[in-house]
């Protein structure tokens, strides 16, 4: 089958004088778009195999700008643009487009550049192919009715799935480490489920949230009498899931003299409840902490021989933003659930919001993702989420990083420069420059011509 270009161009000659090199060279090529509209309109009926992208165009939005929609799409393009400026240069290729050609340009460069393309595509498609056929070892998690899904597609995320799929079945401690809200605890029913201990309890700890007095009476117990105020015997979490799983959540907010009570259940799985004796417990230890444990050994918070003994098997979780080929998949996820949860009826994200959620940060990790659209399902009117409020606070992260004094014009180009590269260049629309900056686009864009940006 003959693979399918669009070529959006506004000069006609140049468009037409490609075309004529794509179609002797048997690339089939859809009606040439002049403008971002156009080109939408086409590709709304027919997605072609890879777009051919002139960066300053017709109408108000630039190649640029279109180069978002189309990766939020997962469709392939390469830029041919006269326009060589590094600023530009360095705003197209944060797009992550497949080649960029300088015109004016020969035949044969068109034609191996597209070659070069195809080959890096065809790769990463193969990559997607086998990420997609190796099956989540169980992505469902059934625990009081409740169903969660473990969304993921990215390499990073697969591996720590196998990682789990290994170490599931096997009695070993399991440390989770990652940033707050990357999914640790998600990870640490999975294993639970997946494990054999799956018909027992699975008890979640969470050592930060324990008042330091009462930590040692809830993780190993009491007897009655045992302490002023101790006037019923208590079972402590160890007990309590005897048989199955304990997750202790912040582990690296264990009190130093609990941690070597805590090392006794790792090495001889024993509990000592407080005025009680020692006995055995048969329970598997998850463990996680979003702090550096090898620093908080180094600053004698954590102890070496727990460390150790915690570590045999450590997970990674990554941040969202080290896998944003997952920041659409769990934001569609979040959305079909809580849409459901709400009883609203909306299809999906508008290309800007999907373009407003892959270039943010997400120092909060899929937590924040989840309550962002929880929170613009809740606004949302229409059938449609066109709009997600990302916090301004991170948007003007750079802006106010330089306290050196600048002439004004200096302080303007910085100013729309930063903002730029914080809307990813896209300069209209929602997350655009022109409403960081709270200005009119056409005004912008006049600056940026008389700036030089
Ligand atoms: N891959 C994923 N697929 C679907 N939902 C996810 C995924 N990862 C995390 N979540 C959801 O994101 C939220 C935060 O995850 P979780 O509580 O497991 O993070 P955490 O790393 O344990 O956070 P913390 O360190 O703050 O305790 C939860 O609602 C969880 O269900």
């Amino acid at each position: 089958m003959q693979d399918t270009l669009l070529i959006v161009e506004d000069q006609f000659i140049e468009a037409n004088n490609l075309k004529i090199i794509l179609l002797k060279a048997e690339y089939r090529v859809l009606p040439i778009a002049r403008s971002v509209d156009d080109a939408l309109e086409i590709i709304d009926v027919q997605v072609p195999d890879l777009v051919l992208l002139d960066i300053f165009l017709k109408g108000e939005r630039t190649g640029i700008d279109l180069a978002h929609i189309l990766k939020a799409r997962g469709i392939a393009f390469v830029y041919l643009s006269a326009n060589s400026d590094k600023s530009v240069f360095t705003a197209a290729k944060m797009t992550g487009p497949y080649g960029f050609l300088i015109k004016p340009f020969r035949e044969r460069d068109v034609l191996a550049m597209l070659d070069i393309a195809w080959y890096h595509h065809s790769q990463k498609n193969m990559v997607r192919e086998s990420e997609s056929k190796h099956k989540n070892p169980v992505n469902i998690i059934s625990k009081d009715g409740e169903l969660k899904k473990i969304v993921g597609e990215s390499d990073s995320i697969q591996a720590v799935l196998r990682n789990v799929e290994t170490v599931a079945e096997t009695n070993v401690p399991v440390l989770l480490l990652g940033e707050s809200g990357t999914g640790k605890e998600l990870i640490a029913k999975l294993i639970h489920e997946l494990s054999h201990r799956r018909s027992g309890k699975l008890v979640v700890v969470d050592c930060a949230a324990m008042p330091p007095h009462l930590i040692e009476s809830e993780l190993f117990g009491h007897e009655k009498g045992s302490f002023t105020g101790a006037t019923e015997k208590r079972i402590g979490k160890f007990e309590q899931a005897n048989g199955g799983t304990v997750f202790l959540d912040e582990i690296g907010e264990l009190p130093l003299d609990l941690q070597v009570k805590f090392l006794r259940v790792l090495q001889e799985t024993e509990i000592e409840p407080i005025g009680g004796k020692r006995r055995k417990v048969d329970v598997r230890i998850l463990a996680a902490t979003n702090r550096n444990l090898e620093e908080e050994m180094a600053n004698g918070r954590f102890r070496l021989d727990l460390y150790y003994r915690l570590n045999i098997f450590p997970i990674q979780l990554p941040s969202l933003r080290q896998r944003e080929a997952d920041i659409l998949p769990l934001a569609e996820h979040f959305l079909k659930v809580q849409a459901d949860r709400f009883g609203k009826e909306i299809t999906g994200f508008s290309d800007e919001a999907k373009q407003m959620l892959v270039s943010y940060q997400w120092p909060g990790n899929v937590r924040e993702l989840e309550n962002l659209v929880t929170r613009s399902i809740l606004l949302c009117v229409g059938s449609q989420i066109t709009d997600v409020q990302i916090p301004k606070v991170h948007q003007l992260g750079e802006a106010g990083a330089d306290l050196k004094i600048k002439t004004i014009t200096e302080s303007e180009r910085d100013l729309i420069l930063s903002a730029l590269r914080e809307c990813n260049w896209k300069i209209y629309g929602p997350g655009g420059a022109a409403e960081l900056l709270d200005i009119n686009a056409s005004t912008l864009k006049s600056r940026m011509k008389k700036l030089g940006i």
